[in-house]
């Protein structure tokens, strides 16, 4: 880690009445703030008062309740999917522990699947709590994927053609306490393939991004806020304009580290273009037409950092 990354935090908490409506004045900075830090960092941090502070700290105790569960119980969390089912112990990355669950903000259904194989007796605030969390973060995905369309100017079909086409994924994680300053590594450098993650973490900090310099810098994260990270789907619809962030998970001190996050995610036999908006003289087209299902089954069997230049480049 080199240092603290300048990312920036931008207030989401608008109100009906301070002013920032959609498409007015305040509105429209705001979009073009986004978009500037996803030209830049390809990640930012945001504060949202539409998520209270008591359900975060109901999601974060939820969690802790379910990773506290036996291995066993864990392991019955299973999915075809690629990166979904429950994993702990993984030699590579032997701190880190998740769920994946598909479309848990959208389908109560999903919730209460999820919530019965890990408690049959039931557990009703946890499904409730995993519900409310995820279909909130869900919100705030999809509305900063129409802020980054409309920065664009992006109009028609175009506009909503991100929103329309995702569906999403929900994730929550656990770092364990790393037992020696070299074994720390708690999440590998990855780019993330969806097209945009939104985080939330606990009080311990570990997030780290890649700089234009080739650097790690530590992500600070305020108490209060999200990490808005684009994802390789974004960075290729967008004519390689917003940067996908290479990042990664370093663990320190004595607590351990919990955090959750909402991924938008193509849908099934979406096909990720880039508007013609986005290409002119300056902007070559740099990615083909492509599926993004497609994509995402050539990164799990050809694992690489250029996965994306290498399948979709022209
Ligand atoms: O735990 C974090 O803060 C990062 C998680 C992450 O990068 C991922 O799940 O893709
Ligand atoms: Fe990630």
């Amino acid at each position: 880690m080199d240092g603290a990354a300048k990312i920036p935090v931008l207030d989401f908490s608008w109100q009906e009445d301070d002013g920032t409506e959609r498409g007015n004045e305040n509105w429209k900075l705001l979009c073009s703030k986004v978009r500037e830090a996803c030209e830049i960092h390809g990640c930012f941090l945001l504060t949202y008062d539409r998520i209270p502070a008591s359900l975060r700290s109901d999601m974060l105790a939820a969690m802790k309740a379910l990773f506290d569960l036996p291995e066993e119980t864990k392991t019955k969390h299973q999915n075809p999917k690629p990166y979904l089912s429950y994993q702990g112990k993984c030699p590579v990355v032997p701190l880190h522990e998740s769920f994946g669950i598909d479309d848990v903000a959208t389908r109560l259904e999903a919730a209460r699947e999820f919530t019965h194989y890990m408690w049959p007796q039931g557990n009703p605030p946890f499904c409730e709590i995993l519900h409310s969390m995820s279909s909130k973060m869900l919100e705030l995905n999809f509305t900063i994927l129409e802020m980054i369309s409309e920065s664009f100017g992006m109009e028609g079909k175009h506009r909503d053609a991100l929103v329309r086409d995702s569906t999403s994924v929900f994730r929550v994680m656990k770092y364990k306490v790393p037992p020696r300053e070299d074994q720390n590594l708690g999440l590998v450098p990855h780019t993330d393939k969806n097209a945009l993650t939104v985080l939330c973490q606990n009080d311990v900090q570990g997030l780290e991004i890649m700089t234009k310099e080739d650097h790690w810098e530590q992500v600070m994260v305020p108490e209060d806020a999200f990490v808005v990270i684009v994802g390789d789907a974004l960075k290729a619809w967008s004519n390689g304009r917003l940067v996908a962030a290479k990042h990664r998970v370093v663990m320190k001190g004595e607590k351990e580290r919990y955090s959750f996050g909402l991924f938008s995610v193509p849908k099934e036999g979406a096909i990720i273009k880039v508007p013609p908006e986005l290409v002119d003289d300056e902007h070559p087209l740099l990615y083909r037409p492509f599926k993004f299902a497609d994509y995402f089954a050539y990164f799990v069997s050809n694992v690489s950092d250029d996965a994306l230049e290498i399948y979709a480049g022209v």
